[in-house]
């Protein structure tokens, strides 16, 4: 098995350059620097989720090499992708991420083996190293310059309250287009104030409960708005406490099951697999 790792450090928080990792346009447009044509296969959000597939034309020798791969994590401090076809025997490629400060530091790795015994060692020395390591640098410079604008945006926080298993989703009422939609409660934090406290406040006006956060899930998500959106975890103060609908249509508790059957808002989409792996960890 071959391998090589790159680092760079983003001038962005972890879960906004999670989320710029997971970006389809950074995929899609994050290697054209080195002729490379990729294009996802399946139908795919703003943020690619697992089980997202892409399909890479690579410029080999003149000959156009496609090599498709298939998502497997989208987390904020691991990206991940297998191949699924291609002229490899295996090729793994993996992105983890550790806050520093406010930056983010990014390891980016790339396994793979390549087929036809000795004539593929050859290859693999005179080519494949070289691209992938131009692949490397080229992903992490799309990456850091769509990170490090969505840095400076505006956030909305949603709040992800667990209790005995399940998580509170709210029904909206407004506007038109996303009435009978589900979210998270939250909203706009305010100038001044921190996330948590949003997260305090918001629960409090929506809901009617006071709440306890206790911490970061999931990548962030740009916002139509120009917003970024980013969950919190938290647990009610007093477990016998009911939320009630202030403002939306319904509140509702719901099972890992119910959580991917729910018509979400377009954003909180490409957050259930985040929002699953929390329910399940309870
Ligand atoms: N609270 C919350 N907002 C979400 C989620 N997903 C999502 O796209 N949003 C959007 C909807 C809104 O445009 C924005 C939240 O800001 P807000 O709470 O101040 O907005 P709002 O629509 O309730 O009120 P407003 O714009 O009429 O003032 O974020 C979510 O899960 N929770």
């Amino acid at each position: 098995m071959s391998a090589l790792r790159s680092t760079g450090l983003i001038n962005a928080p972890l879960a906004t350059a999670g989320a710029a990792l997971r970006h389809t346009r950074t995929a899609e447009t994050g290697l054209a620097g080195i002729g490379v044509r990729a294009r996802a296969l399946t139908d795919p959000a703003q943020l690619l989720v697992p089980g997202d597939e892409l399909a890479f034309r690579v410029p080999a020798l003149g000959v156009p090499l496609t090599i498709r791969t298939r998502i497997v994590r989208a987390e904020p401090d691991v990206f991940s992708s297998v191949l699924v076809s291609g002229p490899f025997r295996e090729l793994r490629h993996e992105s983890t991420l550790t806050a520093s400060g406010g930056r983010t530091l990014v390891t980016d790795e790339v396994r793979w083996r390549t087929p036809f015994g000795s004539l593929g060692r050859i290859a693999d020395t005179a080519l494949v190293r070289r691209w992938i390591l131009a692949a490397q640098d080229q992903r992490l410079a799309a990456v850091r310059e769509v990170a490090e604008s969505w840095a400076e945006r505006k956030v909305v926080v949603g709040t992800a309250i667990v209790h005995k298993g399940r998580m509170l989703a709210q029904q909206r009422r407004y506007p038109a287009r996303d009435a009978g939609r589900w979210e998270l409660p939250g909203g706009r934090v305010e100038p001044g104030e921190s996330e948590q406290d949003a997260v305090v406040r918001e629960c409090a006006e929506e809901l009617d409960v006071e709440v306890t956060p206790t911490g970061r899930i999931g990548t962030d998500v740009p916002l139509d708005n120009g917003m970024l959106l980013r969950i919190h975890a938290a647990r009610l103060v007093d477990p016998e406490a009911a939320p009630r609908a202030v403002e939306h249509h319904e509140v509702r508790w719901i099972d890992a099951g119910e959580l991917v059957e729910l018509d979400w808002l377009d954003a909180d989409k490409v957050l259930v697999h985040s929002l699953r792996d929390l329910l399940r960890r309870r």
